[in-house]
């Protein structure tokens, strides 16, 4: 290995050496926290109906950030990379009548639009202004009562501006009555947002392209325990693939019937010969069968559709690149506006590694390589999901992750759970 290495410290920008465990995995418990999506509806939904207590609450930088803006009425609100926290904030802002603020964040942040989400709360009769480029952040907002309550918005670009408008929507004086245009993207997550309503006891319906939410002045008081991540759950799924038959992980505070598309992982490893077993709160990855078959089934190539669950697409990407199989995945079109373009991330990095990888503005094609490069240096494009589903791959090959820190954005201890896995890593001046 090349350059100086030390343990993990705090230094930033973080590169790290990454090997794999000097001994097979054989069984580990790790602790996920909160699903950060779950996380920071409930926290607006808190700040509605402070009588609600919330359990297991993740402990990721973007539900910091969420935290911190809910404290907010005046000046300027910073919530750096966090897409959900951006949304749901303009939403927030928009209807609460004491709000005057600035709402901003990174530099990535203020290339992800937000028209479709401001031109219908503008609609409703917000009062929002763009301060910079017409069309993104930063924006003041001046809170105010809704006039309206019927609106009209695309749904193919993102989910975020409809669960936006629907979490506020029972602290409107009539509710709000949505219709959605086009094909809607990433539907589990716009049903996360209704069934938390739900378990809030505020009423609600989806039928078609139409969805309403009721005003609700109050609810009676309770407490919701918040299901762990399965967005972070992706790559334990991802680790136990590459892991000898037999190796048995366990991931802390699942449910049965989860809110979380990603809960999809478990039907889609078994492709890749890892059993799923929901047992009490614990979730049982186990690594049961090769993927495939050997042989002929070897060249089989693997096709899903990831419109309902765009957060696993890299984890799965670099999963099959890493078994050496086939792969096309379809539905892709909203990760051109994710924290990075992560279709073009996703080439540029697994190409440096020896694939062969197509991408398109909505799909990605890879063929079965027979050599994977050692030693190769992954850029993440400050995407923490970048940094994360590549770090598995440390079973098959040594390789570098650059700018590591950025997994906080979601998941602030995953290098620590890795090393409880007996992950070799090092910290590199490489
Ligand atoms: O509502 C949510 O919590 C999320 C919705 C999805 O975004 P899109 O709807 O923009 O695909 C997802 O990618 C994001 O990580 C979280
Ligand atoms: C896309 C993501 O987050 P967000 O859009 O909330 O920034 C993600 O966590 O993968």
């Amino acid at each position: 290995m090349a350059g100086k290495s030390r343990k993990i410290q705090n230094f930033t920008p973080l590169t790290l050496y990454l090997s794999g465990p000097p001994t097979p995995i054989k069984k580990a418990r790790i602790n996920i926290t909160g699903s950060k999506s779950e996380s920071n509806r409930l926290l607006l939904l808190q700040a509605l109906y402070p009588n609600l207590k919330i359990e297991n609450l993740s402990n990721a930088d973007d539900v910091k950030v969420m935290m911190e803006g809910l404290k907010v009425t005046s000046g300027t609100v910073d919530i750096h990379h966090a897409g959900t926290a951006m949304r749901f904030l303009t939403a927030y802002f928009a209807t609460k009548e004491s709000a005057d603020v600035t709402l901003t964040g990174s530099s990535r942040m203020q290339e992800r639009p937000i028209k479709v989400l401001v031109d219908a709360l503008r609609q409703l009769g917000a009062d929002i202004e763009y301060l910079k480029t017409e069309g993104y952040p930063p924006l003041r907002i001046r809170g105010k009562k809704l006039e309206r309550s019927k609106v009209s918005l695309p749904a193919n670009i993102s989910s975020q501006y409809i669960s936006a408008l629907l979490l506020v929507a029972p602290g409107t004086q009539k509710g709000l009555e949505l219709e959605l245009l086009g094909e809607i993207t990433s539907v589990p997550y716009i049903k996360m947002t209704l069934s938390l309503l739900n378990e809030m006891g505020i009423k609600s319906s989806f039928s078609g392209n139409k969805i309403k939410v009721g005003p609700t002045d109050t609810i009676s008081a309770r407490s919701i325990r918040v299901e762990s991540d399965w967005s972070s759950a992706s790559y334990f799924y991802s680790i136990a693939a590459f892991s000898e038959i037999g190796t048995h992980l366990e991931l802390t505070s699942y449910k049965d019937k989860s809110l979380q598309g990603d809960r999809v992982l478990a039907d889609i490893y078994r492709h890749f010969g890892v059993e799923t077993r929901i047992e009490g709160s614990t979730l049982h990855l186990i690594k049961n069968a090769h993927p495939g078959k050997p042989g002929e089934d070897k060249d089989v190539v693997f096709n899903f559709h990831l419109a309902d669950a765009p957060d696993i697409a890299q984890t799965i990407a670099v999963n099959c690149f890493g078994l050496q199989i086939g792969c096309r995945i379809t539905g892709l079109h909203t990760l051109k506006i994710k924290e990075t373009d992560r279709l073009e991330a996703l080439k540029i990095e697994l190409t440096k590694l020896g694939a062969r990888i197509e991408v398109s503005d909505h799909h990605l094609e890879m063929t079965p390589v027979d050599h994977i490069e050692k030693d190769v240096s992954i850029a993440t494009y400050k995407d923490h999901r970048m940094a994360m589903a590549f770090a598995p791959l440390a079973l098959k090959t040594n390789l570098y992750i650059e700018e590591a820190e950025v997994v906080s954005k979601s998941y602030p201890d995953f290098w620590r759970d890795l090393e409880q896995l007996n992950f070799q890593i090092s910290q590199t001046d490489h």
